[in-house]
């Protein structure tokens, strides 16, 4: 028998404990960054959260867009601006991000997914009540403050066989219609109220490195009691810190492991889930 199949066989046998241990589990995964943008990546990420479901894990896709949106608003002529990594979002862009994420990525996604044989369904974060939020803050205009989660419609679709496919636009619970909500700490709140085993968020970075200029310097495990002294050190700054703070949080309210893993490896998710490889930096 040639070389290859005996290889081929045995990674798909090596894979079997790690598919008893996911199968039938919750697995919150945040697309967004180069792995969205990129064909081949796009088509990696997408084809490894088909797998995943076609052999039982309960994945549960919630994306960001946050280039997207600044490219709609560099079409109409508006600069985006970020305060403390959030975009500042005043009623006019507040429509751009509702068109964009729940419009224009939300449905392209579905549609891929769909196309390459899984079986998605698009939801935002006001559909059925998912994500209800108040203002964050008078300095971020219509940045949401998640106040609330009911993940009834979540559940019934992945109950139904769907793979839920989320974007971040919620519902005021106050006067406002609808709130921005960074990606991030939506996919962490879902995850909890999920009683997900695992949240993964992938970005464009190898996870959380010692010196963020130097990509073999990777931290492969942080545990909670670390993170102060992280901080401290200014290890963990800019974009890393709403990231981890989602984590931790996530961890805190009994999500068992976080990962924060590079989106620009193809199949980085199945090299986490189904291997002893861990390739990004985990909080638990
Ligand atoms: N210690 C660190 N390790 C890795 N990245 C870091 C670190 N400190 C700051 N960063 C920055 O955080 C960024 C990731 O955050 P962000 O750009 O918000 O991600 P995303 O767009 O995927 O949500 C990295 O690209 C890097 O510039
Ligand atoms: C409040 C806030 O900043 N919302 C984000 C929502 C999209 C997002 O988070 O996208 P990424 O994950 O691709 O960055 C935004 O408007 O860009």
């Amino acid at each position: 028998m040639p070389y290859h199949q005996t290889e081929r066989a045995q990674v798909l046998a090596e894979a079997l404990p790690y598919i008893q241990k996911y199968s039938g589990k919750t697995v919150v995964v945040k697309y967004g960054g180069n792995a969205m943008i990129s064909d081949e990546l796009r088509h990696a990420v997408i084809s490894d959260i088909i797998l995943l479901h076609l052999v039982g894990v309960r994945v549960v896709v919630v994306h960001g867009g946050g280039p997207e949106i600044t490219d709609m608003l560099n079409k109409i002529g508006k600069e985006s601006k970020f305060v403390d990594g959030l975009r500042y979002t005043d009623r006019e862009t507040m429509d751009v991000v509702q068109q964009v994420l729940c419009g224009k990525v939300n449905k392209n996604l579905v549609s891929t997914l769909n196309r390459l044989g899984g079986r998605a369904i698009g939801l935002c974060g006001m559909d059925a009540g998912l994500f209800e939020a108040r203002r964050l803050d008078e300095k971020y205009g219509l940045v949401g403050e998640i106040t609330h989660v009911d993940p009834a419609a979540v559940t019934d679709c992945l109950n139904d066989g769907y793979i839920p496919v989320i974007s971040t636009v919620a519902q005021g619970a106050d006067a406002e219609t609808a709130y921005n909500i960074n990606a991030d700490t939506a996919a962490a709140k879902l995850a909890v109220a999920l009683h997900a085993e695992k949240l993964i968020l992938l970005t464009d970075i190898r996870g959380l490195l010692r010196d963020p200029g130097d990509e073999d310097t990777l931290i492969p495990v942080v545990e909670l009691s670390q993170v102060p002294g992280l901080v401290k050190d200014g290890v963990i700054k800019g974009g890393m810190i709403p990231k981890v703070d989602c984590c931790v949080e996530a961890v805190r309210s009994g999500v068992k492991s976080t990962i924060i893993l590079d989106g620009r490896i193809p199949h980085s998710i199945l090299i986490e889930l189904l291997s002893d490889e861990g390739i990004g930096t985990m909080l638990l």
